[in-house]
Formats: structure tokens, C-alpha cells, sequence
């Protein structure tokens, strides 16, 4: 640790400067990308009194702040307030219009700042961490080189430690006629300007149907392709079956089992070959078919790593086989989620600085403060659809695979009093998966409007390995719908 960084200062020790190779600066900690997974793991060095440089090839904020979490959400929350308005007597009449389009796509853009990063750059200042702006690349052991728009090159080292916290991209499958068809990806997705007539929407993972259900809501005709027997194929069944039918009915068109063989564009209107021997047109097509690492124009073979490839990494977030290399976030694929990758950066960042500070033996053991074991035992993730999925742990199926003796008890939301209340005609599952051998629980998954603000109630518990005999004494108020967990914990009760 500098002194420098003690009293709070960038702790940069500059040489050479000029021309277009800018120098060498050294810091404590190379933060590469700045998305929320680097900005909190920057903030978490800082704390610990760290000097910080982190670098950033686009905006700060990252993907989700501007093509991912924070557009989807804004282009979602009026879809989902319209849908259960317009299940409540009373509102239902004032409700009946279509989405005021233009509206919504003004209130997307406010939520991903115009695509501007001011206010985030500002944040990182705050911290005292410095900003460079440019692609970063490995050079080797504890050296980044920054080159930036200019062509200027700059070169930083790290006294403790660089962070690859890069992200994921989008994943186009390789079709016939892919390279004229200028696909949507997650991108153009959350930040189109107008409203295609129809989309198509490949992959029924969780971009798919979130984006499927924003924009049939807008005014697209959408059709959704999806290559597996369901929908959301990492969730309880329950759920894809639940959101199928609602995407059904508010006038999509939902395939199952399909899988798209090639596409061809001509002018503005584009042909999806599909394996049944069937076609789809549309004017835009949208593939979330998945995401790849960005890794692969990062210097990863300066330090003898494959690129393009994901980084496997250890509970506190170190790449195997280095003591100055972590990789946090989505570039680690333990859990391509916004708030794991910043609670990763809040483990790893504890850990690099314990080891900093030459703190002998880190904790390390599950649940200890270096060890992301959440990652493991209780994701959390909320899909937002109408309706909601809420889910945290595993599924019954991969609690099986692991070898858990489990019971799954399940309970029909609309027989529960708040559900009732929520909305009209209220259709929603609850699943709660308890060891059997432990009594505690393992996973649990909420569909069902208005469930996305329940889900922290499970984490609590699954992180919490709260015993099913004490949750039982957890209350839930009267009439909310939180009182599904009474419904559960009789039902296994008996
Ligand atoms: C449509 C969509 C919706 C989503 N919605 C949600 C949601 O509701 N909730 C949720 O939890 N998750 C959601 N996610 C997932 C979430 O966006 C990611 O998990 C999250 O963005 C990962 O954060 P990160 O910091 O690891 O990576 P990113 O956000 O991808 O940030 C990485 C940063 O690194 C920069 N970078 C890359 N390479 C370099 C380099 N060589 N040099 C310098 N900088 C570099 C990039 O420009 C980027 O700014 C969504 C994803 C998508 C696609
Ligand atoms: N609300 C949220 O939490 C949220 C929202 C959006 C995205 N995310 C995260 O972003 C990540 C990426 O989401 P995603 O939906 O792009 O990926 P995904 O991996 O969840 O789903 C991709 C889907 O595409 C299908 N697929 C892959 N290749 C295909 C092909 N050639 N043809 C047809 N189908 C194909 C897969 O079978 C899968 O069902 C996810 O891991 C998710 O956690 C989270």
C-alpha cells in the first residue's frame, strides 16, 4: 500500500509522458472494464486505501447500465404496471389504450442517461480512483497497456493486483445469410429508437422473453423461437409454461422446439428458415441466443491464457495459478447477474485487501467474508415478465443432480388471501425446496405478478440456512402475498 493512497490520493507514480507512447503510471490495483462489476470492485480497493486506475474501452456503467439491466427495466416496469392495472376493478376501464410508445421510449432513454457516463465518471472521481479511457490489454505479469481512440499508448502497473472485470457480449449463432441480416442483439434491443411492425425474437432464455414481452407490449407483432421444449430452461418448468401463456395472450406468437437453419434480409423485411421446414418474417430480428466473454483482445497470452475464453476462478475470485490476477463479474460465468458480479466484487476486493495488508490466512471456508460461496447456494433472480419469475438456490432437477435429499412442496398463489387482493383472477405458483436430511431450505421459485419484491424473503432464508422449524414462527402479514410462505411451510408440514 502507498502513501500516497493512504491520505486518499490516486497513489499514481508517473514516468515518461508524450508522443504516442504515454508512459508508464503505477497503482496499487488495475481495474480492466468498468462496468458495475469494476466500479465496485475499484470502490472496495479505494476503501481499503488502494490506489485505484481503472480502465474503460466505451462508457462507465457498463452494459447494464446502458444496453442491459437499466433499459430492459425501464422498457419493462410500464408493461408490467399496465398488465396488473388492467386486472384490478376500477382501474381496469382507465387503462384500456395501448402503451404510450413514444413515452416509454423517452423514459428508457432518461434511465440509460441519454448513453452518456458523466454522472458515473463523476462517482469514480468521488472514490479517487482515476479514469483511463482506451482498450486495456494484459502485457504481462502485473503491466495493462491502455490504447486509446487516438492510437496513444500508455502503459500501467499494478504493485498488487489487475482486475479483469470485461463482461459478456452478445452470442450471434453462425446462420447462412447472417452477415447481410444486421440482427438485433441484446443491444439494438434495449436501445431501438422506434417500434418494428414485427420482430422475431430467437432464444427463450431470459433476454428473450423479457424482450419478447416489452416489445409485443409496444406494438410489435412479436414471434418468439425457442429451440428447447419450454421457455426460461435453467428455471422451475412452472415458470417458462406460466410466461408462454401469458405472451400467448397479450397476442405473441410463441414456438417451441424450433430452431432457426437461416436467415436472409432483403430491403426491410427479414426471412427466418426454420427446421420444421417453416419460415418467419419479420422487419427485425432480435438473436439472444447467449453471451461470450470479452477476452478475447485482452493480452490474455502474455501471461500464458487462452483468449476468448472464460476465466475460471477460485471463491475469492483469483484466477487459478496467479497470486495478482482476479477476473469478477460476468467474465468469470459463475453467475451473469449484476448484483452477483458486485457482490464477487465485494468478496475479491476484501481479499485483495487482506493480502495486501499481508493478512496471513483469509477466510476462506463457505460463508467466510474471502469467499463468494453464494455463487454456489443462493443466486437470486428476478425475470420481469408478467408474469414476474422470482427464483433463488437451485431447481428441484439440480438438486437432484447434486444429490440432495429433497422434497419440493408446492402451492398454488392464487388460493393465498394478498394474491387475491393483488389483481383479479390472480395465476401464480410458489416452489420451496427443503432438505430433507438438514430441514432447511435449499431453492425457492415465485411466478406470479408482483413476486419480484418477495424473492429477498428467500435469499434471507437460503443464505440464511434458516431451520424450517424456525420459519415457522417468520409471520407473514395478513392480507399480503407473502403470506404464501404460512401456505408452504403447512403444506409441508402437513
Ligand atoms: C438485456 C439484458 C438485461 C439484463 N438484465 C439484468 C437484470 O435485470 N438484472 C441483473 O442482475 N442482470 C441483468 N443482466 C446481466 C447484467 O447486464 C450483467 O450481469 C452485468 O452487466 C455484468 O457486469 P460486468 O461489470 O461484469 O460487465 P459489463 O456490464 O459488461 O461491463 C464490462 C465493461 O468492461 C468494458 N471493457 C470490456 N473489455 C475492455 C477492455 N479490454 N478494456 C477496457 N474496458 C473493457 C466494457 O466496455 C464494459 O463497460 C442483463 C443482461 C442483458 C444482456
Ligand atoms: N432479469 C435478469 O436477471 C436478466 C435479464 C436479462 C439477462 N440476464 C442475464 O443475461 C444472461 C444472458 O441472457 P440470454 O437470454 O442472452 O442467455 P441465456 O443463456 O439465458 O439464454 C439463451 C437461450 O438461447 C438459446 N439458444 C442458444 N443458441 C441458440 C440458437 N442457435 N438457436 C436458438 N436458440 C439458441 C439457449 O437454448 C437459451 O435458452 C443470462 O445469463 C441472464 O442471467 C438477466
Amino acid at each position: 500500500m502507498t502513501s500516497s493512497a493512504n491520505t486518499g490520493g490516486t497513489g499514481e507514480q508517473s514516468g515518461r509522458t508524450g508522443g504516442t507512447d504515454g508512459g508508464t503510471s503505477e497503482y496499487d490495483v488495475v481495474v480492466l472494464g468498468a462496468g458495475p462489476v469494476g466500479e465496485n470492485f475499484a470502490e472496495r480497493a479505494r476503501a481499503a486505501g488502494l490506489s485505484v486506475a481503472v480502465v474503460e474501452s466505451e462508457l462507465v456503467g457498463g452494459e447494464c447500465s446502458y444496453w442491459a439491466c437499466m433499459p430492459s427495466k425501464a422498457l419493462l416496469r410500464p408493461v408490467i404496471t399496465q398488465a396488473d392495472a388492467r386486472r384490478v376493478p376500477g382501474v381496469r376501464g382507465q387503462v384500456e389504450g395501448p402503451l404510450d410508445a413514444e413515452a416509454v421510449l423517452a423514459h428508457r432513454d432518461a434511465f440509460a442517461s441519454q448513453w452518456k457516463d458523466d454522472g458515473q465518471v463523476q462517482w469514480l472521481d468521488g472514490i479517487g480512483a482515476r479514469l483511463y479511457r482506451g482498450q486495456g490489454r494484459l502485457d504481462g505479469t502485473r503491466r495493462v497497456t491502455v490504447t486509446a481512440a487516438d492510437g496513444a499508448r500508455r502503459t500501467l502497473t499494478a504493485r498488487h493486483a489487475v482486475a479483469v472485470c470485461t463482461g459478456s457480449r452478445a452470442v450471434l449463432p453462425q446462420l447462412p445469410g447472417m452477415d447481410g441480416a444486421r440482427p438485433w442483439t441484446s443491444r439494438e434491443a434495449t436501445s431501438a429508437e422506434s417500434v418494428p411492425p414485427r420482430l422475431a425474437v430467437v432464444g427463450g432464455g431470459v433476454v428473450g422473453v423479457e424482450m419478447a414481452t416489452a416489445w409485443q407490449a409496444l406494438g410489435s407483432r412479436v414471434t418468439l423461437l425457442a429451440r428447447d421444449r419450454g421457455l426460461l430452461p435453467r428455471m422451475e418448468p412452472f415458470a417458462g409454461e406460466l410466461v408462454a401463456e401469458s405472451l400467448r395472450g397479450a397476442g405473441a406468437e410463441v414456438r417451441l422446439g424450433v430452431s432457426v437453419t437461416s436467415v436472409h434480409r432483403e430491403g426491410g423485411t427479414v426471412t427466418l428458415g426454420l427446421d420444421d421446414g417453416g419460415s418467419v418474417q419479420a422487419e427485425e430480428v432480435l438473436f439472444a441466443t447467449g453471451r461470450a466473454p470479452r477476452t478475447e483482445d485482452l493480452g490474455l497470452e502474455t501471461v500464458g491464457l487462452e483468449p476468448g475464453g472464460w476465466l475460471d476462478v477460485d471463491d475469492s475470485c483469483r484466477v487459478h495459478g496467479f497470486d495478482w490476477l482476479y477476473a469478477v463479474g460476468d467474465v468469470n460465468h459463475r453467475a451473469l447477474l449484476t448484483h452477483q458480479g458486485k457482490y464477487q466484487a465485494r468478496i475479491a476486493g476484501a481479499a485483495l485487501a487482506a493480502r495486501a495488508q499481508g493478512v496471513p490466512l483469509l477466510e476462506s471456508d463457505p460463508w467466510g467474508a474471502h469467499a463468494a460461496t453464494a455463487d454456489h447456494r443462493a443466486v437470486p433472480q428476478v425475470v420481469f415478465t408478467d408474469p414476474e419469475v422470482a427464483a433463488v438456490g437451485p431447481t428441484l432437477a439440480e438438486a437432484e443432480a447434486a444429490g440432495h435429499r429433497v422434497r419440493a412442496v408446492d402451492y398454488d398463489l392464487s388460493g393465498v388471501a394478498g394474491a387475491a387482493l393483488f389483481v383479479d383472477g390472480y395465476r401464480g405458483k410458489a416452489r420451496m425446496l427443503v432438505d430433507l436430511d438438514r430441514e432447511v431450505l435449499l431453492g425457492v421459485t415465485f411466478v406470479g405478478p408482483g413476486v419480484g419484491e418477495l424473492l429477498q424473503s428467500a435469499t434471507l432464508a437460503v443464505a440464511g440456512e434458516i431451520p424450517v422449524e424456525r420459519l415457522w414462527h417468520a409471520v407473514p402479514a395478513y392480507p399480503t402475498i407473502s403470506e404464501v410462505w404460512l401456505r408452504l411451510l403447512e403444506t409441508y408440514r402437513g
